[in-house]
C-alpha cells in the first residue's frame, strides 16, 4: 500500500469517455503532470476495454490503472470480469459499491462486500464506496456510512488493504463538496468501524481546489477523489499543488 503519510488520490471516468478521448486525455492531461500524480499513488479507474491500452500510455509514467466495479464470483459467469483477470492485465485497485452502481443496479452492502473480498483475494485494494444518498444530518450520514463499511470489514482479512471512499450521492457531479465537519464525523465512524484494519479514507463528490485542505481542518483525511477536477488542466493542477505541498 502507498506510504501512509503521503496524500493518495485517484480518479474515475466512469462512462464519460471513450477510446480515443481517454486516450487524448491521458496524453495531454495526466502524462503532463505524471511526476506530481504519482507522487500521490494516482491512478485512473477505467471501463473494462480501456484498461489493457491505459496501461501501454501510462507504461513508465508511475500512474497506475485501476477497474470500476469487479464481479463477485471467481467461478464461471458469462459476460463478468474477475478479479484475477484484472489483476492480470496490470490493475492495482478496484472500485466496488459506486453510488451510482447502488442506485442503478441495486447492489447491496453484501454484495460489495462479496465484491471487496473477491478483489483482495486477488491481490487487488478495493476501493469500497460508501456514503449517504441524499443529503442527511451528519449522524445518520455516518451510521450509513458505518453500515456499509461494516459489511466489507466483515469480509475482508484485516491484514489486506482497504482504501475506503466517502462520497455522498447528492455530492456527485454537484457544486458542493460535503461540509468538512459532516465529513469529519463520517471519517471518525469510519475508523471506528475498521479500527483493526489496514484501511485508509479519501473522500469524493464535488472535488474541486481547496476541499482537500478544508476537508484535512476537520479530519485527518488520506486523500481526495478526483471526478470532472480530473479533465479540467487547471483544476487539476491546482489540487495538484493543494496534495503535494508539505502542510
Ligand atoms: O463520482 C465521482 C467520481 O467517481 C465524483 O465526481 P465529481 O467530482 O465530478 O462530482
Amino acid at each position: 500500500m502507498s506510504n501512509p503519510s503521503v496524500p493518495i488520490s485517484f480518479t474515475s471516468t466512469k462512462t464519460q469517455l471513450g477510446l480515443t478521448r481517454s486516450r487524448g486525455w491521458i496524453e495531454s492531461l495526466l502524462l503532463p503532470n505524471a511526476e506530481r500524480l504519482a507522487a500521490v499513488s494516482f491512478f485512473a479507474c477505467l471501463p473494462h476495454p480501456l484498461l489493457l491500452p491505459a496501461r501501454q500510455w501510462l507504461q513508465g509514467s508511475g500512474i497506475g490503472v485501476a477497474a470500476q466495479d469487479v464481479a463477485a464470483a471467481t467461478d464461471e459467469v458469462t459476460g463478468a470480469v474477475t478479479a484475477s483477470l484484472l489483476a492480470e492485465v496490470g490493475c492495482s485497485h478496484v472500485m466496488v459499491g459506486h453510488a451510482e452502481r447502488r442506485g442503478a443496479f441495486g447492489e447491496t452492502d453484501q454484495l460489495v462486500a462479496r465484491k471487496a473480498a473477491a478483489a483482495s483475494r486477488a491481490g487487488l485494494t478495493a476501493v469500497v464506496c460508501v456514503g449517504e444518498t441524499d443529503t442527511l444530518p451528519a449522524s445518520d450520514a455516518a451510521a450509513v456510512a458505518s453500515v456499509q463499511a461494516r459489511a466489507v470489514v466483515a469480509a475482508v482479512p484485516p491484514e489486506r488493504p482497504l482504501l475506503f471512499l466517502y462520497e455522498p450521492g447528492w455530492a456527485i457531479g454537484g457544486t458542493e463538496a460535503a461540509d468538512p465537519v459532516h465529513a469529519g464525523h463520517v471519517l471518525h465512524a469510519l475508523r471506528d468501524v475498521t479500527a483493526g484494519h489496514h484501511a485508509r479514507f479519501v473522500y469524493g463528490g464535488a472535488v474541486a481546489p481547496g476541499v482537500y485542505t478544508r476537508l484535512r481542518g476537520e479530519g485527518d483525511w488520506d486523500g481526495v477523489a478526483l471526478g470532472r477536477a480530473a479533465q479540467d488542466p487547471l483544476l487539476l493542477a491546482e489540487v495538484l499543488d493543494e496534495l503535494t505541498t508539505p502542510e
